[in-house]
C-alpha cells in the first residue's frame, strides 16, 4: 500500500523508493527500528532505522562479494569471523567454502537474527550449518576479547556509520581486527559508496594503511537498491604470507562444485568479476591509491 522511500542525512538530497505490497514485520529493538516488507518488484526487503539493508532480488551482489572477495584470496580459510550480518546472508556464503571449519558470527541486535529466523527472509540456511556459533553482542568487545591470531578471515558486514555500527568504522576497531587475524589473514569490511562517501573512504584507507601491513585494497560492486547503486569493500591483509586480492588463488568454481549442499548456487560472483571489482574510476583511484 504505497511507497517506501529511503531518506537519510547520509545521502542528502536523494532518495530511492520501492513500491510496498505488504508490511511483514515492524519492531523496535534496543538498538534500532526493524522492518521487513514485501516489495512489488524486489522481493522481501529488510530495513533498519529507515535504511535498506537488503532485498531478496539484489542481496546476492553484496553478500557474495563481501564473502568471496576475501575467502577466495587465501588458500585455505579455516576459521572465519563475521561481525554484523545478523540477517544470515553472509553466513550462507561463507558456508559454501568446505575448507572452513568454524564460523563465529557476532551480531549486536537479536531482533535482526530473529527476523531472519522467522524465515521472512529465508536466509536461515546459514545458521543451520553446524560450523556456526552465534554470539549476540557488540563486535568491538568480541574482537577485543579474541585471542591474537584467532582467525584466517574477518568479514565486517555492518550497517552505516550512523547508529549501532559507528564504532566499526573507527581506528581502534581496525586495530583489534588486525590483532585477531593470523599473519597473512584477511579482513573485508563494508566500505560505503565512492559516489557518496569519498571522505569516509579516505579516512578508512588512511587508518587501514597504518594498521594492515600486508596489502590494502578497495573493491566495489553494484547493488541497485543501495543509494548511488554501488557499495564498496576494504580488503586488507596482515603482515605475513603475501595476499594478492586481485588474482584469487582459491577459485570459486572449485567452491561451486562444493556448494551442492548449500542453497541456491552463486548468482553474482565469479573469478572475472572478482578481479574487475578492484578497477576504480579515476576520481576514486586518485584518493584511494594515493594514500
Ligand atoms: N547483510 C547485509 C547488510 C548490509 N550492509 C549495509 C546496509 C546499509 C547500506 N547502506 C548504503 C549506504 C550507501 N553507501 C550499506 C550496506
Amino acid at each position: 500500500p504505497g511507497w517506501f522511500s529511503e531518506i537519510s542525512p547520509m545521502w542528502p538530497g536523494e532518495a530511492h523508493s520501492l513500491k510496498v505490497e505488504k508490511i511483514l514485520f515492524q519492531g523496535k529493538s534496543d538498538y534500532q527500528d526493524v522492518m521487513v516488507f514485501q516489495s512489488a518488484t524486489y522481493g522481501k526487503v529488510l530495513v533498519l532505522d529507515g535504511v535498506i539493508q537488503l532485498t531478496e532480488r539484489d542481496e546476492c551482489a553484496y553478500q557474495e562479494m563481501i564473502t568471496h572477495l576475501p575467502l577466495c584470496s587465501i588458500p585455505n580459510p579455516k576459521k572465519v569471523l563475521v561481525i554484523g550480518g545478523g540477517d544470515g546472508g553472509v553466513l550462507r556464503e561463507v558456508a559454501r567454502h568446505s575448507s572452513v571449519e568454524h564460523i563465529d558470527i557476532c551480531e549486536i541486535d537479536k531482533m535482526v537474527v530473529d527476523v531472519s529466523h522467522l524465515d521472512l527472509l529465508n536466509f536461515t540456511v546459514g545458521y543451520e550449518d553446524p560450523r556456526v556459533t552465534l554470539h549476540v553482542g557488540d563486535g568491538v568487545a568480541f574482537l577485543k576479547a579474541a585471542p591474537e591470531g584467532s582467525y584466517d578471515a574477518v568479514i565486517v558486514d555492518s550497517s552505516d556509520p550512523i547508529g549501532p555500527a559507528q564504532e566499526l568504522f573507527e581506528k581502534p576497531f581496525f586495530e583489534s581486527v588486525a590483532k585477531a587475524l593470523r599473519p597473512g589473514g584477511v579482513v573485508c569490511t563494508q566500505a560505503e559508496s565512492i559516489w557518496l562517501h569519498m571522505h569516509i573512504i579516505e579516512d578508512i584507507v588512511v587508518n587501514c594503511r597504518q594498521i594492515f601491513k600486508g596489502s590494502v585494497n578497495y573493491a566495489w560492486t553494484t547493488v541497485p537498491t543501495y543509494p548511488s547503486g554501488v557499495i564498496g569493500f576494504m580488503l586488507c591483509s596482515t603482515e605475513g604470507p603475501e595476499v594478492d586480492f586481485k588474482n584469487p588463488i582459491n577459485p570459486i568454481d572449485a567452491i561451486e562444485n562444493q556448494t551442492k549442499s548449500i542453497g541456491p548456487s552463486l548468482k553474482f560472483y565469479n573469478q572475472e568479476i572478482h578481479s574487475a571489482a578492484f578497477c576504480l574510476p579515476s576520481f576514486a583511484k586518485k584518493v584511494i591509491e594515493a594514500k
